[in-house]
């Protein structure tokens, strides 16, 4: 006798089909009119709900006119140390640029499937022009209610090869706007370290490579069962997101064991730390973990440049932190690509990736 199929299995093996393989994504099965999310994108309870969510804090603001402006220096390293988060606003990226990049984000969430589909894993004629869903989705144990494009820059000459064409020409432009803000911010924190020469050695080491990812969050009929992006923190020397006037993104505060909101601040950029400076600074600066919620009315997008070391540099703390400190370092000398490695192996899990850095 024919084993009875299981009906259930049939339909989860059916909509990871439709929204992995054959490349729709969540925004394809939200398009479907569907009323509730799989089974397979429902979260363990303490992931999808925020126990203690602080209303009267947010990150701060910082007005960066003029980056000489002692304050200005003060502001961004005190909010590195403090928050890991902070908004920057007047930093010269033109209004222009950021809602090009919008748009452009939405034109190649908005291609058929089968076209995004052609830079899928499978289908992708280079490892550096990414297209996919949720994390990872091979790996993940729960989906995620997410799909991005990642774009690992290596040239002008390759980006305008390979990078999709209705969306190339304006993430180029808001990388090569974002540039002066890059370092600019990475003088300023570096002050704060008493890193006073940055040679250009040490910059390509502090921020020699540039992820761009382009994040489409659609809307989610049970936004309360999943998430748009899980508890993690960057895997970057530091981010630089440019998100839209949604909302959703929230950043833990440790120390108050609660959550806060990153509130949309029109022309603003938000800066964080991600999990390279806190090793480079010996933990004095430090990633933050956060998280993205998913919407029940609102499409969601954001953009976020990741500014990293290259594959191949060596990161451990940086001998003048050890020297001003007196410190012992905490972490070990490790290879920029074995810790992405690391993080690319398993699914989103808070802090725990900067352990296989520890000492
Ligand atoms: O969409 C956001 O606001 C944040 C996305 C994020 O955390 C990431 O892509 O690493
Ligand atoms: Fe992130």
């Amino acid at each position: 006798m024919a084993a009875k199929p299981n009906t259930q299995q049939y339909i989860s093996d059916h909509i990871t089909d439709f929204v992995i393989n054959k490349g729709y994504g969540v925004k394809g099965l939200s398009e479907t009119g569907i009323k509730t999310v799989p089974e397979q994108y429902i979260q363990p309870l303490e992931e999808r709900t925020m126990n203690r969510v602080m209303v009267a804090e947010s990150i701060p603001i910082i007005d960066v006119s003029n980056w000489d402006d002692p304050k200005v220096v003060s502001s961004i390293c005190d909010a590195a140390e403090k928050w890991g988060f902070f908004q920057i606003i007047n930093h010269g990226v033109p209004i222009q640029v950021l809602d090009n990049v919008r748009e452009a984000t939405c034109r190649f969430f908005d291609l058929p499937a089968e076209e995004k589909n052609k830079y899928s894993k499978d289908n992708t004629v280079s490892n550096n022009v990414r297209y996919t869903t949720s994390f990872l989705p091979h790996v993940e144990k729960t989906l995620e209610w997410k799909d991005y494009l990642s774009l690992f820059y290596v040239s002008e000459d390759e980006a305008s090869k390979l990078w999709p064409s209705v969306c190339k020409d304006q993430v180029l432009e808001y990388k090569h706007e974002s540039e002066k803000v890059i370092s600019r911010l990475l003088q300023v924190l570096m002050k704060g370290l008493n890193v006073t020469k940055v040679d250009s050695e040490k910059e390509k080491l502090l921020m020699g490579s540039r992820r761009i990812n382009l994040n489409y969050y659609p809307i989610c009929p049970n936004p309360e069962l999943t998430v748009g992006v899980g508890r993690h923190s960057d895997v970057s020397t530091f981010t630089v997101l440019l998100q839209d006037d949604v909302g959703g993104l929230y950043v833990r505060v440790e120390a108050k064991d609660s959550w806060v909101h990153v509130p949309p601040v029109k022309g603003s950029l938000v800066i964080n730390i991600g999990d390279v400076l806190q090793i480079f600074s010996n933990g004095r600066y430090r990633s933050i973990e956060h998280r993205v919620v998913a919407n029940g009315s609102n499409d969601r997008i954001s953009v976020p440049i990741f500014v990293n070391p290259r594959p191949t540099d060596i990161i451990s703390p940086l001998p003048e932190v050890l020297a001003d400190s007196g410190e012992n370092p905490i972490y070990k000398p490790v290879l920029y690509s074995d810790y992405v490695k690391h993080f690319y192996k398993k699914a989103h899990d808070g802090k725990l990736t900067i352990e296989f850095a520890k000492i």
